[in-house]
């Protein structure tokens, strides 16, 4: 399967979000002089350049920097992993939990790799399907495990806040990779582990 891999920007946005903050401020009506707005632009500029600081981060790289060989080919799941993104058709944030689980070969990677792998992919303009799938080809492709699974729950705002305004809902999406696409049993314990079972 082809997955969609976005660029990498090594440019920080900060400067020229400055200016156009300050036109969406006039845009509302609002006086961007004004004491409380005074540095609103900078400060906009500042949060959303760290809310897209993904572009300029190398997933491989991430993964590469801590792979270890060990003779170990059981799951690992890293689960509950907090997230927060932004939907590229309103620009307004979905978050959630990231699970992630995979089976070794001969790698295993630094758990900590995963989580930043997940911010990575995340802190970026995207959909929820193509960030899951983005997370699973990663590990397939730079840890090369027998499979790798990443399923993620997310509340998105552009359905809450506006929009069709569901509070309750809940978007669940997966990517089941190698052996957790082809074997029931490896896909059933994966999901069990996510679940809270101990087996
Ligand atoms: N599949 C998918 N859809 C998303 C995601 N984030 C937002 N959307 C949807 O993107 C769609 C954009 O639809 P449009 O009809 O062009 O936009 P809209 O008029 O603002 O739609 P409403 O949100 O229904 O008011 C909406 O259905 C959103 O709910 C995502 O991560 N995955
Ligand atoms: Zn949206």
């Amino acid at each position: 399967m082809s997955v969609q891999m976005p660029v990498h920007n090594t440019e920080k946005p900060t400067d020229s979000l400055e200016a156009h903050v300050r036109a969406i401020l006039e845009a509302l009506g609002e006086d961007p002089d004004r004491e409380g707005l005074e540095n609103t632009p900078a400060r906009v500029a500042k949060a959303w350049t760290f809310l897209t600081g993904g572009y300029r981060e190398d997933p491989d790289k991430i993964i590469n920097g801590a792979l270890f060989t060990e003779d170990y080919q059981e799951m690992i799941v890293e689960k509950d992993i907090d997230f927060y993104s932004l939907c590229e058709h309103h620009m307004l944030p979905f978050h959630g939990k990231a699970h992630v689980g995979y089976i070794p070969r001969k790698k295993i990677v630094g758990v900590s790799k995963l989580a930043r792998l997940v911010d990575a992919y995340a802190r970026r303009l995207q959909v929820q399907e193509r960030l899951t799938n983005q997370i699973a080809h990663t590990i397939m492709d730079r840890i090369n495990p027998l499979g790798a699974a990443v399923v993620m729950e997310a509340e998105h705002m552009c359905m809450r806040m506006r929009g069709v305004q569901k509070q309750n809902s809940t978007i669940v999406t997966s990517a089941l990779l190698g052996a957790f696409r082809t074997q029931e049993k490896t896909r059933a314990e994966f999901m069990n582990l996510i679940r809270g079972h101990a087996s």
